[in-house]
């Protein structure tokens, strides 16, 4: 059987590729929310949606074909039937703190009169308490903070589809989130995998699925070949669970190396990808800021133990040196965000300079507002595809974050 999900490299020319159009969760919060939400600023709704069509066109105009999460997420339940349904309202519900009572039910009845498409649509936007008739009055309701205006809060990060997983060779891993205003966002991906008729049944590995306590997530997942992965070490990916997948990436699949890639652990630089890229054969962007000195950055190369689920670690300092042995360069590119300058390097990598997604080898899509990395990118020989991005840079992800390949080409060398 051929797995639907085929992606060995970061680079490969992209075929298939699931995205999210903002939708009204990106606005329905107030200034007070933004921070457990995740997000720096509320973004401009119509245009935050005109610059994501333009990135979506783009693709398509690379002949990409694209993939909606929300769409895929309906069309699963749909083919699921009435069970699967149910089984992922109770789930959600349980997941938003409503495992049972009044409010569970009143949630479950306004949510359950819904078709498939507006059920997944209202529960990405978030359910209001005005939008329910129903007054508490049981002591588990009555409790309710009164001034909170949400019954289930919106999930506007859901447009950064790169993290809730992540496809890897023929299969994917279905992760579990570090933050509570994120956690729920992989349930889509699971009922997605398990259910929709394009991933069910059709031989995809999931290489770790969501019922974990340690944390991973899909910035920090770079499928650097077919069978070398970096991982980063960050305020996201706990380093037990990248212990944890490369053991199942290696009992069961084609991989044989995971470089583990230690980051500050902060909100500008919360995944891997936010900071290091890999944009062609021998080409990588890297963020200044992660570097010592002396341009020193920890690193630890997994491989196979000796017996089944024993790893070898070895730890350098020497990230050039260390992506030269793995994938067998004799020299590589590391190109600078904002050209190394402190302050441009600061205000493009936060506006993710460095997150650039790779559609072939040395073709890359980055934001428009990063005009010195972009420039650098074409000096250093790399075609780059501008999107604009005054609003969808306001949620803290780029190109790279706004998409998750399904399946790229295989590589030619
Ligand atoms: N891969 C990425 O770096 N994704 C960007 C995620 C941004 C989102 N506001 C978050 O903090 O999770």
């Amino acid at each position: 059987m051929t797995s639907p999900i085929h992606n060995y490299s970061e680079i490969g020319k992209l075929k298939t590729v699931l995205l999210k159009r903002p939708g009204r969760e990106i606005e329905n919060f107030t200034p007070e929310m933004m921070p457990r939400l995740l997000f720096d600023d509320i973004p401009y709704l119509p245009i935050a949606q005109k610059e994501h069509d333009y990135f979506a066109d783009t693709l398509r105009d690379n002949g990409v074909e694209v993939l909606y999460l929300e769409k895929l997420s309906a069309e699963a339940l749909d083919a699921g039937g009435e069970e699967v349904r149910d089984h992922f309202l109770e789930q959600m519900l349980t997941e938003s703190g409503y495992a049972s009572g009044t409010i569970h039910d009143a949630l479950k009845e306004y949510l359950g009169s819904m078709n498939n498409q507006d059920m997944v649509v209202k529960i990405m936007e978030g359910v209001r308490k005005n939008e329910l008739d129903f007054v508490p009055k049981d002591l588990v309701s009555s409790a309710e903070n009164e001034d909170y205006e949400f019954y289930m809060d919106p999930m506007p990060n859901l447009y950064f589809t790169r993290d809730p997983s992540a496809c890897i060779g023929d299969g994917l891993s279905i992760n579990h989130m570090t933050y509570p205003a994120r956690q729920r966002e992989s349930l889509f991906n699971e009922t997605i995998t398990k259910y929709h008729p394009r991933f069910a049944n059709q031989g995809v590995h999931v290489w770790r699925d969501r019922n974990h306590e340690t944390r991973i997530e899909g910035g920090d997942e770079l499928v650097l070949n077919d069978h070398v992965m970096a991982i980063g070490v960050s305020q996201r990916t706990s380093a037990d669970a990248i212990q944890d997948i490369a053991k199942n990436l290696f009992k069961h699949g084609q991989y044989d190396t995971v470089i583990a890639i230690k980051i500050p652990h902060n909100h500008a630089m919360m995944h891997l990808d936010t900071v290091f890229t890999m944009i062609n054969y021998d080409q990588f962007t890297v963020h200044p800021g992660i570097l010592g000195k002396g341009g020193q950055i920890d690193t630890w190369t997994i491989t196979p133990g000796k017996n089944e689920g024993e790893l070898n670690l070895q730890h350098d300092t020497d990230l050039k040196k260390v992506l030269k042995t793995a994938l067998h360069l004799d020299d590589l590119d590391l190109i600078p965000t904002g050209n190394g300058d402190p302050i441009i390097a600061g205000r493009e990598q936060w506006n993710d300079g460095s997150n650039t997604l790779a559609i072939a080898p040395g073709v890359v899509v980055t934001y428009n507002r990063n005009y010195v990395s972009n420039e650098l990118l074409r000096k250093h020989g790399l075609k780059v595809l501008e999107v604009i991005s005054s609003e969808l840079s306001r949620g803290r992800g780029g190109p790279r974050c706004m998409s998750c390949p399904i399946v790229r080409e295989d590589l030619k060398r």
